[in-house]
């Protein structure tokens, strides 16, 4: 069909399910094409010749890569219903540096959370819940960064949610204990259709980062 989409994706990724909670928001209708990373398809290494890596969407025949490239894309092509960004550009550039943010800083320092032990493990935790206490202080008293609506910086986040069983469990600490706002804010999202069905069961991303850490030779 002319204007099929497909995502090219993996069930953990939050990245890959950014792209999944717009979707749904949308409405979109989609063909989802599961990877397997350790042995990437071809069409994965056409779609994505520059970065090889998930999610990808294809429209029309053309892959966007960049997850949150491709949140923008879908949220200015299918602009009839829930939009992500803002119209305001002043407020569009906040947006934007926050989902920026997320990415530059909470996703390498929550990997470092189960990939590492001791010492190094300590100093992630402690760096993790310093960002975390940046995004709260960013979320305020709105219910979403996006203000009254589930926005942007909400779709950037909450795919890391479904990873904080397994960061507290291998962590050995509480997230809640320190951050009780952007936990009451997770929950709140939750409550969304549109983002509870698009995100994987913390337990599952749980065994699946024991598989990984197994692979990695990680204790
Ligand atoms: N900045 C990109 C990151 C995607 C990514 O790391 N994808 C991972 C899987 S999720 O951790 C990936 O495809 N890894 C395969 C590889 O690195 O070879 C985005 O936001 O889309």
């Amino acid at each position: 069909m002319a204007d099929e989409v497909v995502l090219m994706s993996f069930w953990p990724s939050m990245f890959g399910n950014r792209v999944k909670i717009a979707l749904a928001l949308k409405g979109v209708e989609y063909e989802f094409k599961e990877e397997n990373l350790r042995d990437k398809s071809p069409l994965l290494l056409e779609m994505n010749p520059i970065n090889k890596k998930i999610p990808v969407l294809v429209h029309k025949g053309k892959p966007i890569c960049e997850s949150l490239l491709i949140v923008e894309y879908i949220d200015e092509v299918w602009n009839q219903k829930s939009p992500l960004l803002p119209t305001d550009p002043y407020q569009k550039s906040q947006a934007k540096f926050w989902a920026d943010y997320i990415d530059k800083k909470f996703a390498a320092t929550a990997k470092e959370i189960w990939s590492t032990n001791g010492e190094e493990q300590e100093n992630a935790k402690k760096k993790f819940i310093d960002i975390l206490k940046v995004l709260e202080g960013e979320l305020g008293e709105s219910p979403y960064f996006g203000g009254d609506q589930f926005g942007f910086v909400d779709v950037a986040l909450i795919p890391f949610y479904s990873w904080f069983y397994a960061y507290e469990t291998f962590g050995n600490f509480s997230i809640e204990e320190d951050c009780p706002k952007i936990v009451a804010w997770a929950n709140k999202c939750m409550e969304i259709e549109s983002v509870a069905q698009s995100l994987p069961d913390p337990k599952k991303v749980y065994e699946f980062v024991s598989v990984i850490k197994g692979w990695l030779g990680i204790k």
